[in-house]
């Protein structure tokens, strides 16, 4: 199972925001990071589809998402750092289940489905709760568990901890590192990369580093520190 990025290209409002950018994304577990602004969003959302790009293709397995999207919005899922934006319905059940309603499972099939996600994911007690009434990591869990319900190939995961404190911050990060599927991380928590197969590193609408997670925080850091003017001093605030 392979994404492919060919000479990806987008703009908003002929503002530039990926330039030709090549990649093949089969690794296990992969992180974007870079600036505010570098364009990781933007990139994520041609994966499945979600943003289509100006010129190139993004495929997956050679299915191109301009053609496909929809069935290929089924095998890559996708998590937004704002999970409150990404949950539809009122309960907790429901909106785990209304990932599977075009799924042509049974009504006890979609339940059983349904409650192993959320016994999964630490959810159960709150089956029956309104979802926004659960706390900021609790949210981000349902938001997940709601993807993962339709268990898709690849996950791609924007920024899924930013408004998340630091111990909802590691529960995340652990289930991220145990899932099973292929999972392409955006985040700015450097750390959360150790152990990552592969970083791309995005400068500008280019990626302009892709290896090892060590290397690629490292390149990050340089380019942080020579694009400011007053770089912050190292451990300390300004
Ligand atoms: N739908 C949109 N319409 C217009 N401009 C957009 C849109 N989405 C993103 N942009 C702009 O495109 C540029 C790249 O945004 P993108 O969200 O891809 O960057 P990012 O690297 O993910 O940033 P961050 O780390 O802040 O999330 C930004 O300048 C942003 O303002």
């Amino acid at each position: 199972m392979t994404l492919r990025l060919e000479r990806v290209s987008h703009a908003y409002d002929g503002r530039p925001v990926l330039r030709d950018v090549s990649a093949e994304l089969a690794e296990h577990r992969i992180g974007v990071i870079g600036a505010n602004g570098s364009g990781k969003s933007t990139l994520a959302r041609t994966l499945n589809g979600l943003v289509l790009p100006d010129s190139g293709r993004v495929l997956l397995d050679g299915l191109d998402t301009r053609r496909h999207a929809r069935r290929i919005r089924r095998r890559v899922g996708f998590v937004f750092s704002d999970a409150s934006a990404q949950i539809v319905m009122p309960t907790v059940a429901e909106d785990v289940a209304v990932g599977l309603r075009r799924s042509g499972l049974r009504r006890a099939e979609i339940d059983a489905r349904v409650d192993a996600v959320l016994h999964r994911h630490g959810l159960s007690e709150h089956r029956d709760h309104p979802a926004h009434l659960l706390s900021g990591g609790q949210r981000q869990m349902l938001a997940l568990a709601s993807v993962l319900v339709t268990e898709p190939e690849v996950l791609v995961c924007d920024e899924p901890t930013t408004l998340l404190d630091l111990r909802n911050t590691a529960v995340i990060e652990r289930t991220l590192r145990e899932l099973p599927q292929q999972v392409v991380l955006l985040t700015h928590h450097l750390d959360t990369l150790s152990g990552f197969d592969r970083v791309l590193v995005m400068d500008e609408g280019r990626v302009v580093f892709d290896g090892a997670p060590e290397a690629a925080v490292t390149h990050y850091t340089a380019l942080m520190s020579t694009g400011s003017e007053s770089p912050a001093p190292r451990g300390g605030r300004p």
